[in-house]
């Protein structure tokens, strides 16, 4: 576990595994860390180097002055790269991660070897809901929206069957910088890649959820038709369907990247 001052700002990273293996980078969503990651990483470690890292705002990364943007996000990711040498990657990212994602496919091809985009769009919701939901996180704080998180995070069978894990991943949720999130907020309301996702040159895995309503099936795709190199698969999961389809999401990712 390290730091790196990015920005002007203190990211939070882990790299694992050994060195000359390929590398898998993953970004989390918003309101988790780089501990969303941890029902993957034994069996990504068996064949990849993984990087983990905690988004801009969240986690024990700094939460600078906002609103954030993407780009600035995506920066993060290729200043964590330059300074760990590593001049390409695999790169997977959920939701906010899956936006980074789409920006590095298209901004840094030359750094993306191949990229998992999973339960995201290239635009997410509207201005006036992202308005909305950071004014009611600045006045309420993030715990007000805990149990709508839960309910667009997980289906209600798998909060039944799994209360642990759900509520340790909600623990982070809430113990997040409302600060942080807000500004993450801002860059998902701000971004929209509908119109270049088509210059996306790398092999592209397209993650949705069959349950998810934050980032539907129909948004997946939007990209998988429309990057050139993609294709879709959808799991029977919510949002977070790297937790809620752990096994069949790692296998996918694992298969995706060696292939
Ligand atoms: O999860 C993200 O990174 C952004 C999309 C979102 O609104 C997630 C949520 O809180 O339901």
């Amino acid at each position: 576990m390290a730091y790196l001052n990015s920005n002007n700002g203190r990211l939070f990273y882990e790299l694992e595994g050994e060195a000359g293996k390929e590398v898998l980078v993953f970004s989390n969503s918003l309101g988790t860390d780089h501990s969303l990651w941890n029902l993957q990483v034994p069996e990504v470690l068996k064949q990849f180097r993984v990087l983990r890292y905690d988004v801009r705002g969240h986690g024990q990364s700094e939460t600078t002055s906002g609103p954030y943007s993407i780009k600035l996000l995506a920066n993060d990711v290729l200043e964590l790269l330059d300074h760990l040498e590593l001049e390409k990657a695999n790169f997977c990212g959920i939701s906010i991660g899956g936006l980074t994602g789409q920006w590095l496919g298209i901004h840094a091809p030359e750094r993306i070897d191949k990229l998992i985009i999973a339960n995201s769009a290239a635009k997410i919701g509207t201005t006036e809901g992202w308005n909305e939901r950071i004014d009611s996180v600045r006045k309420n704080g993030l715990a007000s929206i805990e149990e709508a998180t839960r309910q667009r995070w997980f289906t209600p069978e798998f909060v039944a069957a799994n209360p642990e894990l759900v509520e340790e991943v909600l623990r982070v949720f809430v113990q997040t910088d409302p600060e942080g999130y807000c500004s993450c907020c801002a860059a998902v309301r701000d971004a929209d890649f509908r119109q270049d996702i088509s210059r996306i040159q790398a092999p592209t895995l397209v993650i949705a959820g069959t349950e998810d309503k934050v980032c539907t099936v129909e948004d997946g795709g939007l990209l998988a038709e429309n990057i050139p190199d993609a294709r879709q698969v959808n799991l029977k999961a919510a949002h977070i369907s790297n937790i809620e389809a752990a096994a069949d999401f790692s296998r996918l990712l694992i298969n995706f990247c060696s292939s």
